[in-house]
């Protein structure tokens, strides 16, 4: 080819052919591949533009140093035939990377015409000397426009943006002028004027640009599900904005730019610099402030797979915890694609994947069914179920879990489910994907395998960062960060590398240096390091600063409040049903409990007994028991039923939540699908129970119907309990702990329920008006005529005004628990808000 690029290599001639973009990296697929650990995975990118050929650094580790100058990250140079190109390090390095001569670069092609389209401003001028964009002139293709536009704003968003993305084969967005009393459109749907048809984030009417008469800008949200953001922050839906020079507008993984009177956008790919600066955690007050994070700063490599490693208590888990913004440093910044995390978490997260240690899916549905609640609940309500079920397809395909589609998450092995976790967060198509420790528990094998997918995850233009205890794949890794003792930073740099620098020739004496010397100064030696200047140094010469830390992160969510709990409640319902015996144990509860209800004095009625001889009145055992079996059968239903809800899905509702789940949208979902359950239970339990007994013939408020009378407030009851064990779920730490909370409440509602023994005249009958039992006996006592069958032995005339039989005290009852239902809930909301990222709350 007569524009063909030739290079020398390590003594051989490489051609590249013009006309596409070459990567350069140790990729082994790269265009131009470099096996030189001091090169990054992808490092550089030559295109073949209108000036001739062109290097850009698309954020290399180690640098691009061409004829003896570094070029910054995302800058572009023209390269000519003699140019000496270093990938990896300079010439005059200690630890130079790899040597690559130009021997020919032909000169750029001849200018097309100019393009015909509306008026607008004139283009930027010409970049200076010495420094070239991939980017033509006006009129050439869309995607060296923009890189021109980019390039001339000195935005590290870079010429190199236009290549990657022809790179990758996504279509890339022109660059549009903005005229004076003309609109521009930006959605998913064919009929806007700017088109991103590849994100499922972005909404069919997504946001308008408008240009008013006078020139000024404003941007109008269309009610887009996943919000439109301005500088990071999010518009109200449907509000409109002003925009000023310079604005970043973020439309899923795009965001569109004022610049010289032009709308410029930038696609997120995948190829983002991650970077951590300074990163320092403290935690207590006074006597109890401890350090728990020091001074950590490093940059992932675009594309890259990052391991962090260290003893337990390291703080592995507070430095993944802060690079995620879910519980943001004191100190420092995470910068990501050169945006403030912090500062605009909540369009940034959307970008961000996090696999917690512990499965983010339910382990009774298929991997499809997780997948379509997981899709539903992430992407805009919009978005079709056959567009949701083509990105699960994808995904699906991926990760190779397509044949196992239908099956059981349950019945799948610890690496295959750690590949659905994977799956989930790939839906909105992260750029940057953060597990934490997902190889925990699973044999070296499965540890292999769960590695190989990580590494496969990088090659295919993301960047992954790995907390890990397993040492034996980190050479799968780009780059590995050990942290030592007292969260300082211990290594960051190539895997081959670290165990040299430790001096030693197994990790298990690396860790064991670190029990023995604790207290030594790790940060100190690696600071002083040869790796840190290599590595870490031009990172850190920038000052540390506060976390701005953003304080109006808002929920930001696909769906809206109703149907997130359609969704939540369809979800919960296929979990519950997929449970073949819990079904059975919901079923068979209020059957066993009605029915043993039955085998007390069976020809024994609920109505007051005739008074003996002497007037006074025969107290009616059976129907105070039955009515106390009642009441703790529907405590115990209720709360047995959602005592383990909340703590044994606790991972997935915290990273739910942090994707936008509205928290009080999951607590509607859980009491409407419990309540109903408990409900219909404490029904059938009372039919039973009082069905072979002679009931008063009439009750309070429903007539002759006294049963259903009598199962009102045991469905309250049953109810308010099914709170209760929401609140023991929600603030205990274990699921095994529930058990004995269960005890303690149900022994509770026996002793201060009013039929075990009478509390009247003591101070324990003002305690027994907070639980919940004495008020379903309540309601149960004034239809029964409780006062007539049940006599303080110590004081016959003393009469219980909570089992007046009359109206007002029957729905007494029932209000009180249904306040005492209101305030339980609120204590769930905080209780589940403690689990929550520090930026939702
Ligand atoms: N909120 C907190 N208050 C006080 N100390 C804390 C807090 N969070 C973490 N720590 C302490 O900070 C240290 C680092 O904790 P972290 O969980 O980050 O370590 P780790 O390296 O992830 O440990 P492991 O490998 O055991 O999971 C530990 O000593 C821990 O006890």
């Amino acid at each position: 080819m007569a524009a063909e690029l030739v290079v020398r290599v390590n003594g051989q001639e490489r051609r590249l052919a013009d006309g596409t973009n070459h990567t350069i990296g140790r990729d082994p697929d790269a265009g131009l591949s470099l096996q030189d650990s001091l090169v990054s995975w992808r490092h550089g990118e030559m295109a073949y533009a209108s000036d001739g050929w062109v290097l850009t650094d698309v954020g290399s580790t180690n640098g691009t140093f061409v004829d003896g100058a570094r070029i910054r990250t995302g800058e572009s140079v023209a390269i000519v035939p003699g140019s000496v190109v270093w990938f990896g390090g300079a010439e005059d390095a200690p630890d130079p990377g790899v040597r690559v001569d130009v021997l020919s670069a032909p000169a750029g092609p001849p200018p097309p015409p100019p393009a015909d389209g509306p008026p607008g401003p004139p283009p930027p001028p010409p970049p200076a000397t010495g420094s070239t964009d991939s980017a033509g002139s006006a009129g050439s293709t869309g995607s060296n426009d923009l890189a021109t536009m980019m390039a001339g704003d000195g935005d590290v968003l870079a010429a190199s943006a236009a290549a990657r993305q022809a790179h990758q084969g996504s279509v890339p967005i022109p660059p549009r002028p903005l005229v004076p009393g003309q609109t521009i459109r930006i959605g998913r749907a064919a009929d806007n004027d700017l088109v991103i048809a590849d994100d499922l984030l972005v909404s069919r009417h997504h946001v308008e640009i408008v240009t008013n008469p006078d020139s000024s800008v404003i941007a109008r949200d269309l009610g887009a599900g996943n919000g439109t953001f301005i500088n990071g922050a999010r518009m109200p839906k449907g509000y409109t904005a002003p925009l000023q020079p310079g604005s970043i507008v973020g439309v899923g993984h795009t965001t569109f730019r004022l610049h010289q009177g032009m709308l410029v956008a930038h696609q997120d790919t995948g190829e983002v610099d991650f970077l951590a600066r300074h990163l320092s955690v403290v935690v207590g007050k006074g006597d109890k402030r401890k350090q728990i994070l020091r001074d950590v700063s490093f940059r992932a490599p675009q594309k890259s797979l990052v391991g962090v490693i260290g003893p337990s208590g390291s703080g592995k888990s507070t430095l993944l915890k802060a690079l995620t913004g879910y519980q943001p440093a004191t100190e420092g910044v995470v910068e990501y694609d050169d945006r403030n995390l912090y500062a605009e978490f909540d369009e940034l997260r959307q970008r961000i994947g996090l696999v917690p240690q512990d499965d983010i899916l339910h382990r009774d549905l298929t991997i499809t069914e997780g997948l379509q609640y997981a899709a539903k609940l992430r992407f805009p309500a919009e978005v079709s179920a056959a567009e949701q079920q083509q990105r699960i397809s994808e995904v699906l395909r991926e990760l190779k879990l397509d044949v196992h589609a239908d099956k059981k998450i349950t019945s799948l092995s610890g690496g295959q489910r750690k590949r659905v976790s994977v799956a989930v967060e790939l839906l909105t198509k992260p750029s940057l994907i953060l597990l934490d420790e997902p190889t925990s528990g699973l044999d070296p094998g499965m540890d292999r395998d769960v590695m190989r997918l990580l590494r496969g995850l990088a090659d295919d233009g993301r960047t992954v960062l790995v907390v890990t205890h397993s040492v034996a794949q980190l050479h799968l890794c780009d780059r590995v960060l050990v942290m030592a003792p007292g969260g300082a930073m211990g290594y960051y740099g190539p895997p081959e590398g670290a165990l040299p620098f430790f001096g030693r020739d197994e990790w298990a004496d690396v860790f064991a240096d670190f029990e023995n010397h604790r207290d030594a100064d790790w940060g100190g030696k690696w600071h002083q390091s040869s790796e840190y200047q290599r590595y870490v140094a031009d990172v850190d010469a920038v000052p540390p600063a506060h976390a701005d830390v953003a304080t109006a992160a808002k929920r930001q969510k696909g769906q809206s409040w109703l149907q997130q709990v359609a969704t939540l409640v369809r979800r919960y319902l296929s979990v519950i049903t997929a449970d073949r015996g819990l079904v059975l144990q919901m079923v068979g509860l209020p059957v066993v409990l009605g029915l043993v209800s039955l085998i007390i004095q069976p020809g024994e009625d609920l109505l007051p007994l005739k008074p003996d001889e002497l007037g006074n009145i025969v107290p009616n055992t059976t129907a105070t028991v039955i009515a106390m079996i009642l009441a703790i059968g529907a405590c115990l239903t209720g709360c047995a039923n959602s005592m383990r809800e909340l703590i044994k899905e606790r991972s997935i509702y915290e990273r739910e939540r942090a994707v936008g789940l509205s928290r009080s949208a999951y607590i509607a979902s859980k009491v409407l699908v419990l309540g109903a359950i408990t409900s219909v239970q404490c029904l059938v339990m009372t039919l039973i129970a009082c069905s072979v007994r002679e009931l008063p013939d009439k009750g309070l408020v429903l007539g002759p119907l006294t049963i259903l009378e009598l199962a009102v407030p045991v469905i309250f009851l049953g109810v308010t309990s099914m709170i209760v064990g929401l609140l023991i779920s929600a603030a205990v730490k274990t699921s095994e702990q529930t058990m004995s909370m269960l005890v303690v409440y149900a022994i509770f509602q026996i002793v201060f329920g009013g039929t075990l023994f009478s509390l009247l005249g003591s101070p324990a009958n003002w305690f027994s008006w907070f639980m919940p039992a004495r008020w379903g006996l309540g309601g149960i006592g004034t239809t029964l005529t409780m006062n007539l069958m049940f006599r303080d032995r110590n004081d016959p005339d003393r009469i219980d005004p909570i089992w007046y039989h009359m109206t007002s005290h029957w729905f007494l009852a029932l209000g009180i628990m249904a306040a005492m239902s209101i305030v339980l809930l609120v204590a769930v909301s905080l209780s589940l808000r403690k689990h929550e990222p520090e930026v939702m709350r």
